[in-house]
């Protein structure tokens, strides 16, 4: 039997120890432990959709908690009110008269809502029995359109435009979905440059990376100069002389200091300096960008600008070359679909992020979409690709000779190993147990 609504929601405080062995460390966040509230709901079949959005350990309850006072708005709710008019179903989660407050569209409020309207796609993609990619692939441009919700865009895109550039790229769209099948989309790895990594730890799993077809590599700097530019170094001659180097800083610098840093590192051949400063600072980011462009070295940012009207501004501004939507920290996949016409529309690339447990096997699917059926370029495209925690997931993501192969499984590739859910519960689960007996970690 199809389902016909949504009968209930759980959510689950799901936290991995990643900060043991400094996996995910940064300028800013030194040790995060990667986590996030991971959400199913179930409906009146056996068909149930997962969803998920991410934090770093500390807090993850507090989204957990917001999960579950916005579900109240899903369960109960007929798909057909759902999926009838999703952009609608959409604003009455982010705009309820008395939660907007919150945010709005912003911080813990709309990574609820990213992990419930995750969990709505993975759900609408399962009843279709396609992979999330493809359902945004095969659906009617119109369609497509009317899950978006078009507030504060309007002056930078239409519903109109967007139909328009969606019938627009059906030409050729089998042959670049029977070329993603065949060699899948580019990504880089940031899983050698942690800032956390000994030099010598770098060196293994960049000569492993080079020898699994990986071209495309990202480091972690921003906390000491001379430090940024030896392990640099170090991984431009490890390298070559051909392959992309990139940098993120995770929002350690003020403007100046962005621009004189970055200038030290130039002879490094630098394609990109991610999050140079805060994330809100547009004309931070316009400054950087105009000093270092010259340069050859473009702005990236995304992972933490927190919804489409943001990223409407730094697009315009010309304050970010490079595109990282964040399938967790954007509205769900809707708001990112929103993103990557209006950045194509502005033609700046898209680069998802996809530091974090679960992003990389969300953003595939993103980027294979904008591939086939928006933005028809691979040129400054690449997905991020982290080598962790895979094992987690039923159908993880697939990486061959540095290529994303499209999933193919129906849903959003969100479902987790129910031991993995069991385990890995904070606190209850037992390596948590195990890791708070050992005075490792302490319950607050
Ligand atoms: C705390 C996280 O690992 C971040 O360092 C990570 O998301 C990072 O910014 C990235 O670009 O992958
Ligand atoms: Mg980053």
């Amino acid at each position: 039997m199809a389902p016909t609504k949504i009968t209930g929601c759980s959510v689950r405080d799901i936290r991995f120890p990643t900060s043991l062995e400094k996996d995910g460390s940064d300028a800013m966040n030194l040790a995060p432990d990667y986590s996030c509230p991971y959400v199913v709901l179930k409906t009146d079949s056996a068909l149930e959709g997962h969803g998920i959005t991410f934090t770093v350990g500390k807090g993850n309850e507090i989204v957990c908690h917001a999960v579950t006072v916005l579900s109240k708005m899903v369960v109960g709710q007929s798909l057909d009110t759902i999926y009838g008019n999703f952009g609608m179903f959409w604003r009455s989660l982010t705009s309820e008269d008395q939660m907007r407050w919150l945010g709005p569209e912003k911080g813990v409020m709309h990574l609820a809502v990213a992990a419930l309207t995750n969990a709505l796609w993975d759900l609408w993609a399962k009843i279709e029995g396609k992979p999330l990619w493809k359902l945004l692939v095969d659906m009617e441009p119109e369609k497509l359109v009317s899950t978006i919700d078009f507030r504060y865009m309007m002056d930078a895109l239409t519903p109109q435009e967007a139909i328009d550039m969606l019938k627009k790229a059906r030409n050729g769209r089998e042959k670049r979905e029977k070329e993603m099948q065949e060699n899948g989309f580019p990504c880089y790895t940031t899983s050698c440059g942690w800032l956390g990594y000994e030099d010598d730890k770098i060196k293994k799993l960049c000569k492993e990376a080079l020898a699994e077809g990986i071209t495309r590599f990202k480091a972690k700097v921003g906390a000491d100069l001379a430090d940024d530019k030896r392990r640099c170094r170090l991984l431009r001659d490890l390298i070559g002389p051909k392959n992309i180097l990139l940098v993120d800083a995770n929002q350690r610098w003020e403007v100046q200091e962005s621009i004189d840093w970055m200038k030290e590192l130039v002879d490094c051949n630098i394609t990109w300096i991610e999050e140079p400063t805060s994330p809100d600072d547009i004309l931070g980011h316009q400054e950087i960008a105009k000093a270092l462009v010259p340069l050859g070295i473009g702005v990236a940012t995304g992972e933490q600008c927190q919804n489409r009207i943001m990223f409407k501004q730094f697009i315009k501004a010309g304050a970010m070359q490079f595109c990282q939507i964040d399938a967790c920290r954007l509205g769900g996949v809707s708001e990112c679909v929103a993103v990557i016409l209006m950045a194509c529309k502005y033609g700046v690339p898209i680069c998802p992020h996809g530091g974090g447990v679960g992003l990389c096997e969300l953003i595939q699917h993103l980027s294979i979409f904008d591939y086939i059926a928006v933005s028809a370029s691979l040129e400054n495209r690449m997905t991020e690709y982290l080598d962790h925690l895979h094992q987690h997931f039923k159908n993880p993501c697939v990486m061959n000779r540095g290529n994303y192969v499209p999933p193919k499984a129906p849903g959003y590739s969100i479902d987790m190993k129910e031991e993995s859910l069991a385990e890995y519960e904070w606190p209850k689960g037992k390596v948590w147990q195990k890791l708070i007996a050992q005075g490792a970690y302490t319950v607050e």
